[in-house]
């Protein structure tokens, strides 16, 4: 049985990134691939690490009008991944997009929009003009992705127990994990493993808490076993 976790592998070189690998099980966890991975090592990267046995998520966040979206989702989703995800504030016709490009596809992934980045707070939004609680725009978000047959939400830990009894159907990926001891770096909504899963998170990811520890393997022992706890 495969753990809730999913390796945020956020290198500038692909090599760093096959390092971390040798690391894992692929039967304990997932890898996450982002732009920056992606942009320097491209699809062979990807290729390479489901040779390994790993599942990829492909955290490219498409986010743009609703017909490149589609064709970007329609070419993420013949690399073979295990997820990608879509930006949810492109709104419902490219949501829509992104539904009927996976579902056309022969392999598909899930598809899962983020809400509101774990990075943002209630001032942020602010800037960017909502005005509107968190947990309200997480919601909002959130509606539109549901009425788009997505597969899941990308949101905060501090708002899986509201999703999860709101959107029983939908699996949440929630970022913004970091361990108590642990700073929060740029994000502003964190949780502990162990709470973010008591509170009905399906998958946590995991980044700097493993590949910036000065040990990156007994990090991921320390997460793996407060998964499993
Ligand atoms: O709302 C979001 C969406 C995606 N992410 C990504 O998750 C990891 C988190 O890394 P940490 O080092 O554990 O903070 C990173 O790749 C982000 O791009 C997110 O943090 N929040």
């Amino acid at each position: 049985m495969k753990s809730p976790l999913i390796v945020a592998l956020d290198y500038a070189d692909p090599s760093a990134a096959l390092d971390l690998a040798a690391l894992l099980d692929p039967s304990q966890c997932r890898v996450k691939i982002g732009k920056e991975l992606f942009t320097v090592a491209g699809p062979l990267l990807v290729e390479q690490l489901q040779d390994k046995g790993f599942e990829v998520f492909l955290d490219l966040k498409f986010h743009d009008i609703p017909q490149t979206v589609a064709k970007a989702c329609h070419a993420a989703a013949q690399l073979g991944v295990w997820m990608l995800n879509v930006h949810a504030s492109g709104g419902q016709a490219m949501l829509e997009a992104a539904r009927k490009a996976v579902d056309a596809s022969p392999h598909r992934p899930l598809l899962i929009a983020v809400t509101v980045l774990t990075s943002l707070d209630a001032p942020a939004l602010q800037q960017v003009g909502v005005f509107d609680p968190v947990s309200v725009q997480v919601e909002r978000l959130a509606a539109l992705s549901a009425a788009a047959g997505l597969d899941g939400l990308v949101c905060s830990a501090q708002e899986a127990a509201q999703m999860k009894l709101a959107h029983p159907e939908l699996c949440l990926v929630t970022p913004g994990i970091r361990p108590p001891e642990h700073i929060a770096d740029d994000q502003k909504r964190t949780m502990t493993p162990a709470a973010a899963l008591a509170a009905g998170a399906d998958y946590l990811v995991v980044g700097r808490p493993i590949t910036a520890a000065a040990d990156p393997a007994q990090a991921l022992a320390a997460m793996l076993a407060a998964c499993a706890a």
